[in-house]
């Protein structure tokens, strides 16, 4: 749902924005401009009356001073009845060049205020700046959502292509976006009165009597008081009196009020202050416009830049989630339907499974409507069945398309659709297999719905599975349905095979660890013109997805290093009848593999110098190693692995031996259970509880990786040695300071 918003929010906005940000950005040059046309720096000592009697040496006929908001001062003055404007040094009081108000600079502010209209173009870019307003909330929050927490916003980001770049350069103008759509939609409210503008001082001007009779000249303006007592830096403008009307007197207007000055006596009269609205719109059109803070305006025209590539960049990611989804062609009506299929998905491959559904059942004369599960309406007034077909992501979490199922769910009185059946797809790998479509279940049920087949699960995409529940389904409806399911392949880059270190090569069971690198010439020829090859991008911790050859089902590999190490490396064990990890074990230096990264934005160490407690076993050692061969800042990390036997698969041995030398790792504990005092990792937690005690005590945040049984077991023997400190791993995981990559 937030992300349909997001999309449909900024279609909308898109245009509007377009003219919005490139006028502003181009408006954003001129107080630089302005700055550097003018010369500054010696009038910040000044006061005006020095400031005038330095102007008064070179115009004698000068009516007005003004300083503008960049600090440049302007000389208004008649000659040869000619009025006229110069920029003067305030160090000299000579002419610097004659001011000459942009034509170019007045059109695009009224583009950019207007549209080059009145009220419609007014009211225009105010829903522009709304429109900005929330569409930095919204993707804020999508950020947050995908990066696993608002506090991890900063975190490196995963993901390649356009989307990573849209959330990279989003994060990157986020603030100075923020700003410019706040202080927009102020001057907007403001502009339609919704606000106070507040009021400039405007004192009455003061009648004086002349000093002496018959008229004196006026006093030389040097030694008028009021003025020597204003320091330039806080001057708004300086009128002269009228030289012909000998009663007259200097108007004063600074950035806290206005006043005269009386010419004979220097003496300030009629002073009256600017009222505190006026201050706060004084303010927010200077941070709006960057008038006077050049380096802000610079700043907002920079992130006002970044918009056109957001759109670009976000409508790429938009049609590539399309192209994802399948196409329905006899997608029937919700209210026409007989039966109803929602789908819960994140990466899309759930929606093939949904189609292969939908199109059997349509084919069998059902009128069937298939939607993404937080579409879940109130009534289907005609619908006999409810067939829910949903993965689980994250920690036993919903997918992106169903996150708002359940609460949906509750606040609809009656179930839609008594009849339903739940399908499960996930990944045995994952600690909570399918827990997600367990929720749905028990929901469904506890509602009030009735089972018309209890709830399957399917693993790793398992087209023979979900032809079983087919038949079964079919059996349901009392027809025959037979679900013929051909995976389709996510888009994937070609590496090769570049490196490889083999352990346990003995057993039955050997481990390797292998790096791969970009192949060359996996691009078409015209692409590499413009960009070599190169690897996507990914963090440690993430997973990469690999194709055995003719499979369309990929299998998930947690990656041991990050993309900026230059290579992809994972450590992977064979399995008995593992048809990716033999194809992985038998592949030769300089073989291709076919890839897709899947970001895992919650298994990473939380930013900050806090100190890491590792814990893993096996291959679950890959992450963990791509976290410490990282650890630049040299934060404390403790190292918890077990393996089986140091002369045959002590993984990373030697590695190990140069982070604990140069400080990357402070402290390795080894268990091994085939020899010595075959001891596993969950033993050596429990020798060293009082240092693990101190740790978590100070903050320090635990990350398992390896296999369910292991995790279990180390959770068990850190909940014991946890219960002094009145804590325990749920309450740790709840603060995101505990996190498993479990298989
Ligand atoms: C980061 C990540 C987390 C996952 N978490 C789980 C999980 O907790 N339980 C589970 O059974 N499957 C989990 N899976 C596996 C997916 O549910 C499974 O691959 C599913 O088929 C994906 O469907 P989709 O492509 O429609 O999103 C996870 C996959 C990824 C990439």
């Amino acid at each position: 749902m937030l992300r349909k918003f997001h999309s449909i929010s900024a279609w909308l906005a898109t245009l509007l924005l377009l003219v919005l940000t490139l006028s502003g950005a181009l408006l954003s040059l001129a107080p630089a401009i302005e700055r550097s046309s003018a010369e500054l720096a010696a009038s910040q000592q000044l006061n005006v009356a020095e400031l005038a009697d330095r102007i008064a040496q070179h115009y004698p006929q000068v009516e007005q001073i003004e300083r503008r908001p960049s600090g440049g001062i302007l000389v208004y003055y008649q000659q040869a009845n000619e009025a006229k404007v110069d920029w003067v040094s305030p160090a000299t009081g000579q002419a610097l060049a004659p001011y000459q108000a942009s034509a170019f600079f007045r059109w695009l502010k009224n583009l950019h205020r207007s549209f080059l209209l009145d009220t419609p173009g007014r009211l225009a870019a105010g829903a522009g700046a709304f429109m900005m307003l929330v569409l930095s909330v919204s993707g804020t929050l999508l950020l947050a959502r995908q990066q696993g927490g608002i506090h991890h916003l900063l975190r490196p980001l995963a993901g390649s292509g356009s989307k990573r770049w849209h959330a990279e350069l989003a994060r990157v103008a986020l603030l100075g976006l923020l700003l410019s759509a706040l202080t927009g939609l102020y001057l907007s409210t403001v502009t339609f009165e919704l606000l106070p503008e507040g009021t400039q001082a405007d004192p009455e001007p003061p009648q004086i009597s002349l000093p002496l009779t018959p008229p004196t000249p006026i006093a030389p303006i040097v030694s008028l008081a009021a003025l020597q007592a204003t320091p330039v830096s806080e001057l708004e403008e300086l009128i002269y009196p009228y030289p012909n009307d000998p009663t007259d007197v200097y108007s004063l207007r600074t950035h806290q009020g206005a006043s005269f000055v009386n010419p004979y006596s220097g003496e300030q009269l009629a002073y009256q202050a600017h009222d505190k609205p006026h201050g706060v719109y004084a303010l927010i059109t200077k941070l709006h416009t960057g008038e006077g803070l050049w380096w802000l305006g610079l700043w907002l025209g920079l992130s006002a830049l970044a918009v056109p590539v957001l759109a670009v960049t976000g409508l790429q990611t938009w049609w590539q989630r399309r192209k994802a989804m399948p196409k329905l062609l006899t997608n029937s009506q919700a209210k026409a339907a007989d039966t109803v299929i929602l789908v819960g998905s994140e990466a899309n491959s759930t929606w093939g499974f949904a189609r292969t559904l939908h199109d059997a059942l349509t084919a069998a004369g059902h009128a069937v409507h298939t939607a993404p599960m937080n579409s879940v309406a109130a009534h289907y007034p005609q619908a006999k069945q409810l067939l829910v077909l949903t993965a689980t992501y994250g920690d036993g979490d919903a997918p992106a398309s169903a996150d708002h199922f359940l609460s949906r769910l509750r606040a609809i009185n009656q179930l839609p659709i008594a009849r339903f059946a739940v399908l499960g797809f996930g990944d045995q790998q994952f600690c909570h297999f399918c827990r997600f479509a367990e929720e749905v279940d028990t929901a469904l049920l506890a509602r009030g719905g009735e089972s018309l087949l209890a709830l399957e699960t399917i693993d790793r995409q398992s087209a023979q599975t979900f032809a079983r529940w087919g038949t079964r389904l079919g059996e349901a409806l009392g027809h025959e349905l037979v679900l013929e399911h051909k995976g389709v392949r996510v888009p994937t880059t070609r590496l090769q095979l570049v490196d490889r270190v083999d352990y346990d090569v003995n057993s039955d069971t050997p481990t390797s660890v292998l790096r791969f690198a970009a192949m060359p010439n996996s691009r078409p020829a015209w692409r590499r013109l413009w960009r070599s090859a190169r690897l996507p991008h990914f963090a440690a911790g993430d997973l990469v997805g690999i194709y055995a050859p003719h499979s369309t089902v990929a299998r998930l590999y947690s990656l041991a290093c990050a993309s900026s190490d230059g290579v992809l490396e994972i450590c992977v064990r064979k399995h008995a009848g593992g048809e990716c990890s033999s194809f992985l074990h038998h592949l030769q230096l300089g073989e291709p593999i076919d890839v897709f990264i899947q970001p895992h934005p919650t298994f990473r160490p939380l930013l900050g110098d806090t100190p890491l407690i590792l814990v893993g076993a096996g291959t679950g050692i890959g992450p963990l190693v791509g976290f410490i061969r990282n650890n630049q800042q040299h934060r404390p990390i403790h190292l918890y692995w077990g393996g089986r036997d140091p002369q045959a698969d002590f993984l990373y041995e030697t590695e190990l031996q140069g982070y604990l030398a140069d400080g990357r790792l402070t402290q390795l504990h080894a268990a091994f259970s085939r020899v010595g005092d075959r001891s596993y990792v969950q033993h050596r937690i429990t020798a060293n509880s009082e240092p693990l005690q101190a740790l978590i005590a100070a903050g320090a945040q635990v990350l398992v990786c390896g296999g369910r049984n292991m995790a279990t077991s180390v959770a068990e023997a850190l909940d014991q040695l946890l219960a002094p400190l009145e804590l325990n791993v749920q309450t740790l995981k709840t603060a995101g300071r505990y996190r498993e990559d479990v298989y």
